[in-house]
C-alpha cells in the first residue's frame, strides 16, 4: 500500500512537518495549500525537498469553489486552476483534488457540474494532470460521495476521477456500501479520517475534531474495505484536522499517523478475510495490506512495578502493607522487592542505576511498568514493534526470566509475561521468597480490576491507539467527567475477557484532578489502580482497621441515591455508613471507593463488580473528585 497523510494533520512548518512524515516511514504526502502559501522557497525547490526525502507529492488540494457557477466565475477559476497546474508541474505533483462548491453561487445543476469538471479535467490533462473531485459534508449541491460520482460519471473524462473522504460519508451517516460498485479506476484517491461522535455542525465538527482511524467512533474499516472492493489501487492516506494534533510535536503525531494506517489494514484484510466475498469481488492480491502479527491474547496483569529510591520504597511499601499486601520477596540481585495480596503483585523498585531509578527522578514514586499476561508473550512484542512501539531489552542476572517488553507512549514499560508457568513460578525466577509467604489474604483484594491513567490531552487519543493496535483492547464510550475545576474527559478499553482493562483520563482545564496530579509528577501516567473485591464492605472495614484513608463522600450523595435507583434503605445506610460509592447498569452493580492519595497523587480503588457490570462508575466520578478538589486543593 502506497502510505500517504495531508500536511494539514501536523503541526510546524512545512519542512519540518515533511522531515517528521518521511521520518516516520510514508511514501508520499498530500500537499496542503495553505502550507505551500506560506513555505518560503518554490514548488520547484519543494519538489526537490520531497524528492530528497523519498516522498512523492500525491495531491495538491484543496481547489475550491470551483463547479456549477456562473460564466464568468467559471472562467476566472480556469484561469485560477492554470495558476495550480503550474506549480504542481514544477513540484512534481500530478493529482489535484476539487473538493465540492459550498459558494452561495453554486447552482443546482449537476450536468454544469459536470461540463465544467470536464473544461478543468481538459486542462489537466494537457499537462499530463488529472482532477479528483471530492465531495464535502458541506457542500452545497454536492454533499454525498453519490451525487460526486454521478457528476464524474456524466463529465466521463479519463483525467477526471473521485475522490473520497471516509469523513464526510460517515459524518453524514450515509451508507458506503454503494462505493463498491463505483469502477475501482475512477476512484484517483482515498483520504481516510476517524472522529469522535457528536452532535454538533458538521463543518466545525470536520475541521476541528478529526482523529486517526482507530481513534473515533467511525467504521472506518468497513469504509475503505467498499474502496478496495471497488478494486481501488491507489495511495491509502490520512487528512486529519485536528486542534490537538496542530499543537503537539509533529513526530509524535507522524508515528500515531503510521500506527493509524496499519492498525486500518491490518483490520480491512482481517474483515475482508471474514467477510463472504462474492466471487470476483475480491481485491486483486496486488493491493499489499500490512500484515501484523496477531493483536496479543491477553491474561490479565501479571504485576505492576513501581519506580522509587530507598526511602520511597519505604513509605510505599508501608502503605501497601496497610492496604493488606504482604512483603513476599526480594529480587536476586537488585534493591527490588515484591509484595503480594490475592492474585495482585507489585513490584516496588529502587534500584539505582535502572530503567526504574530514571522514571523516579523524572516522576516521582510512580508506576513505571506493567507486567500483561500474555498466551505469545515475544508474538505480542512482535505485533508492538510492528506496530510503530520500540522493544526495551533490560539489563538481566544470570538465570533472570527475559520478558519480552515494549515502550509505551509516555515511556514507561509494558512487559509480556507467559500465562504458563503461573506468575508465582516465574517471579521466582528472579525473588527470594520469605518462605513460607505467609500473609497474602490480606484484606480480601483479589486481582487488579483496572490501571486508570492521567494523560496529558494530547496523549489521549494516542493511548487510544496505541491500546488498541498494540495491545489489542477495545474502546468503550468517551464520557466527560465534571471536576469542580473542569472537565476530564474519560475512556475504558478492555481486552474481550475483560481480564485487562486500562482507563484513560485527560483534561483541558490545568486545574481538574487530573491535570494537578499530571503537573505534580510531571508527565501522564498511572494515577490510580484499581483492586477487586469479593465484599467490600468486609475489605472496607478491615482497611479502616488497618488505618487506610479514604475519600470522604458528602452525605447528599447518599440522599440523591435513593432517588435515581430503586435501593433498599437500609443498603443505602450500609453504604453510606462505609463511604462506598453505587453505580447501576442493566448489566450489574458497581461499588467502589477510593483511597487518600499517595504524595505524588497516586491512590488506590477498591471495587467489587456484581453481575456483568462492565463500566467504571462514571456517574460517581464527580462525588470523588469534588472530594478530592477539598483535599488537595
Ligand atoms: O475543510 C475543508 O475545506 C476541506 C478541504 C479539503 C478536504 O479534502 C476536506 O476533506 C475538507
Ligand atoms: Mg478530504
Amino acid at each position: 500500500m502506497h502510505r500517504s497523510i495531508a500536511t494539514v494533520s501536523l503541526s510546524g512548518t512545512l519542512r519540518e512537518k515533511l522531515n517528521a512524515i518521511a521520518a516516520a516511514g510514508f511514501d508520499g504526502f498530500e500537499l496542503f495549500e495553505a502550507d505551500f502559501i506560506n513555505f518560503s522557497g518554490s514548488a520547484s525547490e519543494l519538489g526537490r525537498i520531497a524528492a530528497d526525502l523519498g516522498l512523492s507529492i500525491d495531491l495538491y488540494q484543496p481547489f475550491r469553489d470551483f463547479e456549477a457557477m456562473p460564466e464568468a466565475q467559471f472562467r476566472r477559476s480556469l484561469d485560477r486552476a492554470e495558476r495550480k497546474f503550474d506549480l504542481m508541474q514544477a513540484m512534481g505533483a500530478s493529482l489535484m483534488l476539487c473538493c465540492s462548491n459550498t459558494s452561495p453561487l453554486v447552482k443546482d445543476d449537476p450536468a454544469l457540474a459536470a461540463e465544467q469538471l470536464h473544461a478543468l479535467a481538459e486542462r489537466a490533462a494537457r499537462r499530463g494532470l488529472r482532477v479528483g473531485y471530492e465531495a464535502l459534508a458541506w457542500g452545497r449541491a454536492t454533499s454525498l460521495y453519490s451525487q460526486a460520482w454521478e457528476i464524474v460519471r456524466r463529465a466521463d473524462h479519463p483525467s477526471l476521477g473521485l475522490i473520497l473522504d471516509s469523513f464526510h460519508t460517515l459524518s453524514l451517516k450515509d451508507d458506503p456500501a454503494g462505493i463498491a460498485q463505483i469502477p475501482g479506476e475512477k476512484i484517483f484517491f482515498v483520504q481516510m479520517a476517524d472522529a469522535p461522535l457528536m452532535a454538533m455542525d458538521v463543518l466545525q465538527w470536520a475541521r476541528h475534531h478529526r482523529s486517526f482511524p482507530g481513534q473515533g467512533d467511525f467504521d472506518v474499516v468497513g469504509f475503505f474495505a467498499q474502496a478496495l472492493r471497488a478494486g481501488y489501487r491507489g495511495p491509502l492516506s490520512l487528512e486529519i484536522f485536528n486542534d490537538v494534533f496542530r499543537e503537539t510535536p509533529n513526530r509524535r503525531t507522524a508515528v500515531d499517523a503510521m500506527r493509524s494506517l496499519l492498525w486500518l489494514e491490518s483490520q480491512v484484510r482481517e474483515r475482508l478475510a471474514a467477510a463472504e466475498e462474492p466471487r470476483g469481488r475480491l481485491p486483486a492480491p496486488t493491493v499489499e495490506l500490512c500484515e501484523p502479527p496477531p493483536a496479543p491474547q491477553l491474561g490479565g496483569m501479571g504485576f505492576i512495578e513501581f519506580a522509587a529510591d530507598e526511602a520511597a520504597a519505604q513509605a510505599l511499601g508501608q502503605r501497601l502493607q496497610q492496604l493488606g499486601f504482604a512483603r513476599i520477596g526480594r529480587h536476586r540481585s537488585k534493591a527490588v522487592t515484591l509484595y503480594r495480596q490475592g492474585q495482585v503483585h507489585f513490584i516496588v523498585n529502587a534500584q539505582p542505576d535502572s530503567f526504574a531509578r530514571q522514571r523516579f527522578e523524572l516522576h516521582g514514586t510512580s508506576v513505571c511498568a506493567l507486567g500483561l499476561l500474555a498466551q505469545d508473550p515475544e508474538g505480542a512484542a512482535a505485533r508492538a514493534t510492528a506496530m510503530c512501539s520500540q522493544r526495551h531489552d533490560s539489563p538481566r542476572g544470570p538465570g533472570e526470566s527475559a520478558l519480552p517488553a515494549i515502550v509505551a507512549p509516555g515511556g514507561n514499560l509494558i512487559h509480556f509475561l507467559p500465562q504458563s508457568p503461573d506468575i508465582e513460578s516465574l517471579l521466582r525466577a528472579d525473588f527470594v521468597f520469605d518462605e513460607p509467604a505467609t500473609g497474602c489474604e490480606g484484606h480480601g483484594l483479589l486481582s487488579v480490576d483496572h490501571v486508570a491513567l492521567g494523560l496529558a490531552v494530547d496523549q489521549l487519543d494516542t493511548w487510544v491507539l496505541f491500546s488498541r493496535a498494540v495491545l489489542g483492547l477495545e474502546p468503550g464510550e468517551s464520557l466527560e467527567l465534571a471536576d469542580p475545576f473542569g472537565l476530564v474527559r474519560n475512556r475504558g478499553l478492555s481486552n474481550a475477557e475483560r481480564t485487562v482493562r486500562l482507563v484513560l483520563n485527560a483534561s483541558v482545564s490545568q486545574r481538574t484532578q487530573t491535570a494537578r496530579t499530571l503537573s505534580r509528577t510531571g508527565g501522564g501516567a498511572v494515577h490510580h489502580i484499581a483492586l477487586r473485591c469479593e465484599d467490600i464492605f468486609a475489605t472496607v472495614q478491615r482497611m479502616r482497621d488497618a488505618g487506610v484513608g479514604f475519600v470522604p463522600i458528602s452525605g447528599n450523595y447518599y440522599d440523591d441515591l435513593p432517588t435515581r435507583m430503586d435501593l433498599a434503605p437500609e443498603f443505602v445506610a450500609r453504604l453510606r455508613a462505609a463511604g462506598v460509592l453505587f453505580d447501576r447498569s442493566a448489566e450489574g452493580d458497581y461499588l467502589h471507593i477510593y483511597t487518600q492519595s499517595l504524595e505524588e497523587g497516586l491512590f488506590f480503588e477498591v471495587v467489587q463488580r456484581i453481575g456483568d457490570y462492565d463500566a467504571y462508575g462514571a456517574a460517581n466520578a464527580p462525588a470523588r473528585l469534588a472530594a478530592q478538589a477539598l483535599q488537595h486543593p
